[in-house]
Order: structure tokens, then sequence, then C-alpha cells
């Protein structure tokens, strides 16, 4: 062998050397997918030998694999002459591998970004490409924490932890936002304001964590007895609202009086101690003269008020000529 040509052997030599140790995967495939190289990531985390694995349809050796994808994307690496791109964010994955990683170990496959790149034979006429597959499965499960963290925490922000209602500042905003949209279409809604009566006493006679238990049981009646669209929250300690969207007066008086009752007749378990509470329910129907969504509560709570002085446990109707 002259000088020259044992150099040149010598940097081949290299090149597949470094090929068969890096940490990405090599896969060359011909036009017809069959495989002309495979590298050591490729071995170790198929578990298939690349004496195996060459001159094999790569849809021999992964079954599984989704065919009319790889050909679709291949064929338009082989026909534009240029190199396409997969991340893991639209396709987890090309080539099935179990995640073996300790860090990551909650993911059960490896998430892998993936590099098409065509190759040109002596004529400048591409006939084979090489894959490269990027394991991303910690980049990958650190986003899919930070986005699911994020989301619940969405939902922790707008509900109240005691009684799983919204709280307040999310239920506000939504009692705009229903003002707003009866300014645009009339449709009609009807606020209601409740409240436990003497609450105060269930706390001073069992204690503050019967009085919690209280608070979710008619959280729970609450939830029960509403529509999908309807929107209840916890205005503050033992007082609750709820917005009865396309509701007039009339059907959120009978609303309020079922809720009443159901309230009223259950008996609530805590501890060896049972508890019984009542309430008393405003009901506002909103208003075209009404300028701001803080009257709309204001009316309710008069209502709910009325209720208190005349002896608790029922509903009282707010009506505009009240103001
Ligand atoms: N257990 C418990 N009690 C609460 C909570 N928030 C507010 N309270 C209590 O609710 C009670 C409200 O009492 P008041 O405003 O005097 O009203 P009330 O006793 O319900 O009487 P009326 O409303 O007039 O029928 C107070 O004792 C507060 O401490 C809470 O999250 N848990």
């Amino acid at each position: 062998m002259q000088m020259h040509e044992q150099e040149q052997f010598q940097d081949f030599h290299w090149m597949i050397e470094m090929l068969q140790t890096i940490d990405v995967g090599v896969v060359i495939l011909d036009k017809n997918y069959v495989v002309k190289s495979w590298n050591g990531f490729m071995e170790n985390h198929s578990g298939v030998d690349g004496k195996d694995a060459l001159e094999q349809s790569i849809f021999t050796i992964f079954k599984e694999m989704d065919e009319f994808w790889l050909r679709h994307k291949a064929d338009t690496v082989f026909k534009l002459k240029n190199q396409a791109f997969t991340i893991w964010e639209q396709n987890p994955y090309i080539f099935k591998f179990k995640n073996n990683r300790p860090i990551t170990g909650v993911a059960d496959f490896m998430y892998q970004n993936c590099t098409f790149i065509p190759i040109k034979d002596t004529r400048g006429e591409v006939d084979k490409l090489a894959v490269l597959v990027y394991d991303v499965t910690d980049t990958a499960v650190n986003k899919l924490d930070a986005l699911r963290s994020s989301a619940k925490l969405k939902t922790l922000s707008r509900t109240d932890v005691l009684t799983q209602l919204y709280n307040r500042g999310y239920w506000e905003e939504a009692l705009k936002h229903e003002f707003n949209r009866y300014i645009r279409t009339q449709n009609i809604s009807t606020l209601v304001m409740f409240d436990i009566d003497h609450f105060k006493n269930v706390n001073d006679t069992h204690g503050h964590q019967a009085g919690d238990a209280a608070l979710k049981e008619v959280s729970r009646v609450l939830k029960e007895n509403l529509r999908e669209t309807d929107i209840a929250g916890r205005y503050g300690g033992e007082e609750f609202t709820i917005i009865l969207v396309d509701t007039d007066a009339e059907h959120a008086m009978v609303f309020c009086e079922r809720l009443r009752k159901a309230i009223e007749s259950c008996v609530i378990q805590y501890l060896d101690i049972e508890v019984q509470v009542t309430v008393s329910l405003g009901v506002y129907e909103i208003h075209p003269k009404l300028v701001t969504h803080q009257q709309w509560i204001e009316g309710a709570d008069t209502a709910l008020y009325k209720c208190k002085n005349d002896g608790r446990n029922q509903t009282q109707i707010y009506s505009y000529k009240d103001h």
C-alpha cells in the first residue's frame, strides 16, 4: 500500500471507529429501505447486532414501525435531495427503543429527534440516506413535566382547595364575562348568593374541623344539583355564589328551593358527630339597567340578608325596583 492510500485508509478507519462509538444513532438506508450501515448506538438500543441488521429491510427489523410515514418522509429526501428533520413533539420516536436512563426512568421509551441526510453517489445521484437518531428523553421528560405542572397550577389557582369550587377571583372573572355577554346578547342569567345559617354555631359547638366538613358537604350537594353550564364558586368563608346561565329568576327560585331542601335534609358526618345545616339564598335576575357586575352582586346580597332578617332557611328574590 502506498503512503497516500495508507493515510486514506487510516482516515476511513477513524471515521468508522467514531461512527461506531458516538452517542447518536446512525443508520444508512438505500432506496429500498435496506440497511447499509448500523452503528454501535443502534446495536445497543435495538439489541440487533450490526452483522444481523446489514442487508435487512428496516421494516423487517422494526415490525411496529410506521412504514407509510417513514416512506413518505424518506421519499421527499430522495426526491428533493434536501435534509429533513423530525422532532419528538411531532413524533415521539422513529425507532422504538426502551428508555434505560436512570434519571428519566419514568419514560417507557426513548424520545428521539431525527435528521435525514441524503447521500450522493459519485455521479451526484442520491441513492442512500443517513438517519441520525438523537436521544432527547431528558429534555422531553423535563418539558412534559413542566407542562403538566403548569396545567395543574392553572387548575389550582382557580379552585378553592377546601370545596373544589371555583375560588372568588376566578368566579368573579366568570361573572364579569357573563355580565358582558348579557350586554351583547341580552341572554338572561340569574345570580344566586347563599350562606350557611348560624355557621359560627357549628364551629363553636363542634370545632373548626367539623365546620370544614360541613362546608365540603354543602359544596358536594351544590355540585350535585348544578347543570353543566352553571358556574359555582366559594365567595368567602361560608358564602357561596352561583351564576345560573340562561335562567330567569322564576326558574332560579325553583333551583334554589331544591338546593335548600337538599342541604336541609343532609346529615353531615364528622367522626362521631352529626351536623345539620340550613342555608339562606338571595336571587337576582340580571337587569338591563345594571351598569356594573358589582351591582348585580349587591342585589343578590341584599336578598340574602333579607332572608337572614326574615328568619333564615329560605330563598328571596331581589328585583331592580328594590334599588
Ligand atoms: N370551619 C370553617 N369556618 C369558617 C371558614 N370560613 C369562615 N368560617 C366561619 O364562618 C363563621 C361565619 O359566621 P358569621 O358571619 O357570624 O355568620 P353565621 O354564624 O353563619 O350566621 P348567619 O350568617 O347570620 O346565619 C365564622 O365563625 C367563621 O370563622 C372555614 O373555611 N372553615
